[in-house]
């Protein structure tokens, strides 16, 4: 399948490259160029981000973009509730791979903080997100072949509370029992509501996955990521 073959809804844009390295650098451009327009007129833009492993040729681009970083809040999508030295972990990853370079003096708030368990370590992810201006400026989303994006997974018990588009929280615990590891995530009605949206995507499997999601888009419990599929969102996709 080509993303030329998918229907996309009115008012979604599509960014096709041959390789990741093409698309990630796209994207990268999208986003620098968004954010330094921010920074025109405010004291301060975000950037919201996420994990697992598509994100990194973006990473790789964007942490060369000349840009004010050190007026950009740099926040993850989510993530899971492990130590920064268990591979797993976004934090680590957003800190080898995207806060080097220029982008090295980028304010990074985590989502991960001390605790056995993210209910533990709530308390403090919401105090330290605080100060975030809303809506956020940029939002970078993955998604998963169960059609869940950052945290928000169709079987995780708390998903109704984290799609609430009338929950004033910014970030919730996620317990997916599909998960080995149990999560934290930034609220739909939170990263929903960001100026710049775009999904980052690669592979075949990820595009028919994102058929699947348009060709319902009303079940969004099956598949949280068809809450996103609105207006103005920009899917960057390359076909490995
Ligand atoms: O678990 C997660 O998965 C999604 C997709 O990851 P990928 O490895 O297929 O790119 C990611 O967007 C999310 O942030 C992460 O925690």
């Amino acid at each position: 399948m080509k993303m030329s073959e998918l229907h996309l809804p009115d008012g979604i844009e599509s960014h096709v490259g041959r390789t990741p390295n093409e698309v990630g650098e796209q994207l990268a451009d999208a986003v620098a160029g968004f954010l330094a327009e921010r920074l025109s007129s405010a004291p301060r833009a975000s950037l919201v981000v996420s994990g697992g492993s598509t994100p990194l040729p973006f990473f790789h681009a964007l942490c060369r973009k000349r840009l004010d970083w050190d007026r950009v809040d740099v926040v993850l999508a989510d993530e899971r509730w492990v130590p920064e030295d268990d591979p797993a972990s976004n934090t680590a990853l957003v800190k080898e791979h995207l806060l080097r370079d220029r982008a090295i003096g980028a304010r990074f708030l985590p989502l991960k903080h001390p605790g056995a368990t993210p209910e533990e370590g709530l308390a403090e992810a919401r105090r330290c997100l605080a100060g975030l201006i809303e809506p956020p400026d940029v939002v970078v989303l993955g998604m998963g072949n169960d059609g869940h994006t950052a945290s928000l997974f169709p079987d995780a018990p708390e998903l109704s509370a984290a799609m609430d588009p009338d929950n004033d929280e910014r970030v919730v615990v996620a317990t997916p029992a599909s998960q080995p590891q149990r999560r934290i995530t930034l609220t739909y009605r939170f990263l929903s509501s960001a100026r710049f949206v775009a999904l980052h995507l690669r592979g075949k499997d990820k595009l028919a996955t994102l058929q699947e999601a348009m060709a319902h888009t009303e079940g969004v419990m099956e598949m949280p990521v068809r809450g996103f599929l609105r207006p103005g969102l920009k899917i960057y996709w390359s076909p490995s």
